[in-house]
Parts: C-alpha cells; sequence; structure tokens
C-alpha cells in the first residue's frame, strides 16, 4: 500500500545543524510575504499532478509519518569517518553526545592514542589535559589538511613545555637553502618547500601540553595531574588494534585495555582512540528509491543553485558537495563557515525559485576563506593557502617571527593566489583583497612581507 501523506509542505528542510538552520531563516527571511503553511495533499496533487507518483516528492521519519514537499533541502551533514566502527574503544567526535562520550572516557583515562591529521586531532591534542596522548599522524608534518610543513613547524613548539617568555623574530629561517632578506622573509618554491618536509621526517617527540580552549576545552583525564604529554609518531597510521586476548609485552610494568599497533612497528597501550579521521557525507537515509547522482566523495551533487539531480532536491553544507565550475580562488572543505554559506544560498535559491526569480552563484564562493584558531593562534587560510593544484608553479613567501607569527603567501605569475596567516598578523583584509583584484605584485618582490612597510597603507 502506498504511504499516506500526513502533510505537504512548500518547503521541507532536513538537518538542524548550521546549514539546515541558516537554509530555513534564509528561505523565511525572503519570503517574509509568502505563505508557508501546510497544506491538503490534494493542493499539491492538482497544482503538480506528476509529485504524487514521483518517490522522492515525499519524506518519510523515522515515525513513520510521510510528508510531501514541493522543494526539499537536504543538510544532514557528515558522520565521522571511522578507522572502525565494530570497537566501543574507537570513538569519533561529532555531536554533543559523542563529546559527551569522550570526556566521560577521558575523565578515566591514563593514555589515549589520537588517530588523524585535520582540525579535530589538532584541536584536540591541545585541548586534553592530565592524560598522556600518543598522536599518530600519517604525514611527516602535522596539520596537513589546513597548512605545510613551515607552518607546522612554527605551531610545534606550542605543545612544548618551555616556551620563550618573548618573541625573537627569526632573521634566518631554519627551513630554506636560500639567503633570506635581512628582516627574514624567505623565498622559497614548491620544490625547497618540499625538501623542507624531508629533512623533517622527524621521530618521536615528546611534548608537554598546557591551556584549553573551546568545545573540547577543559578535557581531563585522571592520570597526570599537572601535564600531559604528546608523544608524536610521524608518519604511520594503525596497523591493528589489537584483540584483548592477544598477549602483548608489558610496557613499563603497565597493563592497558586495548593495544594499537601502527605501522612504524611500534605498539601502544591506552585507554581508548580516537579516530579524527575525516567525515563522510550523511547521504545513506535519501539513497533508498533515489537516484541522486554523489561525488567522488560520496556527497551529494549540487550545482550552481545548490541543486542535487533529483528534481525539486536541494542540498547544502557537509552532506553536499559543490560540482560547479568553480571558481579558481575556491575550494571546498566541510567547514562550518561553508556550510552556512551553503545553507544561506540554498535557502535563496529555494526562496528564488519560489518566486520564478534569477539568482546567481553567490560572491562568498569567489574567494575560499577560512579563520579559525590552532594552539591558541589565530589561523586565517586564503585561496590556495596551500598552493592546491598549482604544481610547481608558484612560488612562495615565508615570513616567520617565532611565537609570534607565520605568513605565506603563494604567488604565481606575480598575482597572489593564497594565503596562511597564523598569529595578529593584521594582514587578512589587505591580502583578500590582493587576492580578489589579482593585482600584479612584481615591483613589490619581497618588500610585500616586509614587516618594515605598512602593506595596508602601501595598497590603500
Ligand atoms: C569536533 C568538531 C569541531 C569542529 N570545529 C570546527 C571549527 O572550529 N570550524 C569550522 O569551520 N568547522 C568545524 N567543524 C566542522 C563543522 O562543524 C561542520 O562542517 C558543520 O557543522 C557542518 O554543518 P552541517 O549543517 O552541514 O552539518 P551538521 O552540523 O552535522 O548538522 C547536520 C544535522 O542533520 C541532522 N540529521 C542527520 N541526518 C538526519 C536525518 N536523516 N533526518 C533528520 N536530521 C538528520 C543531524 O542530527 C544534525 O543536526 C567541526 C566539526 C567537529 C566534529
Ligand atoms: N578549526 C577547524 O576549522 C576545525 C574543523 N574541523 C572540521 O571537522 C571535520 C572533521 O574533522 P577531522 O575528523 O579532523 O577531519 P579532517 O578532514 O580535518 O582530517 C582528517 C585527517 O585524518 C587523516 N586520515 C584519514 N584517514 C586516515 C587513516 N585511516 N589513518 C590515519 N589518518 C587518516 C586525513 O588525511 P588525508 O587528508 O590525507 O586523507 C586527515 O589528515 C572536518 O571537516 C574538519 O575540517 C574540525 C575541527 C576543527
Amino acid at each position: 500500500m502506498a504511504d499516506k501523506k500526513d502533510k505537504i509542505f512548500s518547503f521541507v528542510v532536513v538537518g538542524g545543524g548550521i546549514a539546515g538552520v541558516t537554509c530555513v531563516e534564509q528561505v523565511s527571511k525572503t519570503l517574509e510575504e509568502f505563505d508557508v503553511k501546510e497544506r491538503p495533499s490534494s493542493f499539491l496533487e492538482e497544482k503538480f499532478p506528476s509529485l504524487t507518483v514521483i518517490h522522492s516528492a515525499t519524506l518519510k521519519t523515522a515515525d513513520g509519518h510521510v510528508y510531501g514537499y514541493e522543494k526539499l533541502c537536504i543538510c544532514s551533514g557528515g558522520r565521522p569517518k571511522l578507522l572502525t566502527h565494530d570497537n566501543p574503544n574507537v570513538l569519533g567526535i561529532r555531536d554533543t553526545d559523542s563529546a559527551q562520550e569522550f570526556q566521560k572516557r577521558l575523565a578515566k583515562a591514563k593514555r589515549i592514542v589520537v588517530v588523524g591529521n585535520g582540525g579535530i586531532a589538532l584541536e584536540l591534542v591541545y585541548e586534553v589535559e592530565g592524560c598522556e596522548v600518543v598522536w599518530a599522524v600519517k604525514d611527516k608534518a602535522i596539520g596537513n589538511s589546513f597548512f605545510d610543513a613551515g607552518a607546522a613547524q612554527f605551531l610545534i613548539p606550542a605543545l612544548g613545555t618551555n616556551k620563550p617568555e618573548r618573541a625573537v623574530p627569526c632573521k634566518r629561517s631554519r627551513y630554506t637553502t636560500e639567503e633570506p632578506a635581512p628582516w627574514g622573509t624567505q623565498v622559497f618554491t614548491a620544490g625547497l618547500c618540499h625538501t623542507f618536509m624531508e629533512k623533517h621526517n622527524a621521530t618521536v617527540v615528546v611534548l608537554q601540553r598546557q591551556a584549553a580552549r573551546s568545545a573540547l576545552i577543559g578535557m581531563k583525564g585522571s592520570f597526570y595531574k599537572e601535564q600531559s604529554r604528546v608523544l608524536l609518531e610521524y608518519e604511520c597510521e594503525v596497523e591493528r588494534i589489537l584483540p584483548l586476548e592477544e598477549p602483548v609485552q608489558p610496557e613499563s610494568g603497565d597493563s592497558w585495555p586495548l593495544h594499537v599497533q601502527l605501522t612504524n612497528g611500534k605498539t601502544f597501550g591506552c585507554d581508548f582512540v580516537v579516530s579524527a579521521t575525516g567525515v563522510v557525507p550523511n547521504t545513506e537515509p535519501f539513497l533508498h528509491g533515489n537516484t541522486f547522482a554523489l561525488a567522488d566523495d560520496g556527497g551529494l551533487q549540487v550545482n550552481d543553485h545548490m541543486m542535487t539531480s533529483e528534481p525539486d532536491v536541494y542540498a547544502a553544507g557537509d552532506v553536499c558537495t559543490a560540482c560547479w565550475e568553480r571558481s579558481p580562488l575556491w575550494h571546498q572543505m566541510r567547514l562550518w563557515t561553508q556550510a552556512r554559506q551553503m545553507g544561506w544560498y540554498a535557502g535563496r535559491c529555494l526562496a528564488a525559485q519560489a518566486l520564478s526569480e534569477p539568482i546567481e552563484l553567490d560572491f562568498c564562493f569567489e574567494l575560499f576563506t577560512h579563520i579559525t584558531k590552532f594552539f591558541n593562534y589565530k589561523v586565517v587560510l586564503l585561496g590556495k593557502f596551500n598552493a592546491q593544484g598549482l604544481g610547481s608553479d608558484h612560488e612562495l613567501l615565508v615570513r616567520c617571527t617565532k611565537d609570534r607569527e607565520y605568513v605565506k603567501v603563494v604567488l604565481s605569475g606575480g598575482r597572489m593566489l593564497g594565503a596562511v596567516l597564523i598569529g595578529e598578523t593584521d594582514l587578512e583584509e589587505t591580502f583578500e583583497n590582493l587576492i580578489l583584484n589579482q593585482m600584479d605584485l612584481t615591483p613589490y618582490g619581497e618588500d610585500l612581507l616586509n614587516p618594515n612597510i605598512d602593506i595596508e597603507d602601501y595598497f590603500d
């Protein structure tokens, strides 16, 4: 028997995260005069007779109700891409419940293993206190999803015990073979940057960490009351999580509920593992009976109007993959800011279609921008901040002042294509404009990062 539609709505938005909420706000704001109310199913069937036979025009909720819609926007986010789903000692962090579960387990933990090299791992290793942390990083430097090895090298001391009292400008950067400019800025090519990464094929660093912040703030384990240690294991992944019954050589007499073997041959005992290994778009509830076109990363493909391949179905946020012809300076990352921008724009697209008005791709998709905090430093990422997709056709300008700031600019053909700004650099607005207006910066050379020149005035 066919499902009976309980209600028919003009708009249905699935998901109460940032994308969904922003989408709803935007639709209702744009359509203040538009009557967004329940209608009898006959209304829709009269208006769009074909809709009754299109399965995707109804939405069935877990409590068995079936809702009809004229336009649907899926904002169901992502779910953690865990190392394994069938081990209760491997946790992911996504929402309040999983964060609470993590905190509960951490309160009793002496050592945890954190796997992954992205946003969550960066936040976690910095915030966890009173518990030893083994951080297994599959790359040669930390924070690979967000920045390069130079930035990682700048940030690493923030995990250390002996923070210098005063920032000392580094006259000679350690990670280049070229002569520095007198004030410490250096130019090196992508090749040299890679050489730097090769050189820093670090092994194990034992570090202590300090402050706590953000949603993951105040996460305390039970072991070391005053300090915690971060053991950084580079270039390795989890080989396997040993079954409880498998005998393991005891390390210093400790017994652990869990042992993790890494691909570098080391085995660590721990209380539990945090799998901070990315997200997968949460599409699964919507695939049955539909033929959504999916992108390589599993997201619902959306066009420049946030429309999926299914009629009248839109998507925004982590669940979708931007498949329009993108600006060369924008790329998708599953971030709060982008989810909000997509939700906002999807709401406008829904409203525009309902009002039969044209709409153009929003300007926020012109340039990638992300502002966040890692290791207590402000971090601003602009455009092709890691020279993504540029191959060797670029050069980098770097200015670094230990414990104060790290500034990297990506240039190609004299034009600025991206930047990484760590610390209170005050350069974001100027650089954003320089990237957007694609001015030829060749005449300025290395002076672009000369700290003795007020760059804002310069380009005013
Ligand atoms: C620990 C952590 C820290 C982060 N920190 C940052 C940060 O500092 N900066 C940043 O930019 N980004 C950060 N992110 C990423 C950011 O949170 C996400 O990119 C963003 O929340 C995605 O928003 P969304 O609305 O697409 O999805 P979500 O926020 O995941 O919301 C999806 C919603 O849909 C609901 N849902 C799912 N399936 C269904 C269904 N079948 N039916 C009904 N509802 C459903 C969910 O319950 C949820 O409410 C962080 C992520 C995590 C996990
Ligand atoms: N401040 C911020 O902006 C924050 C943003 N976030 C966002 O929240 C989401 C979830 O964060 P997170 O889980 O850290 O995801 P991220 O995508 O940021 O990072 C995942 C990391 O795990 C690595 N990885 C993937 N699979 C494995 C594996 N099997 N073994 C070892 N490493 C692996 C990835 O490497 P590779 O990329 O090479 O596959 C990548 O370095 C992301 O979208 C992130 O951007 C989260 C916290 C803070």
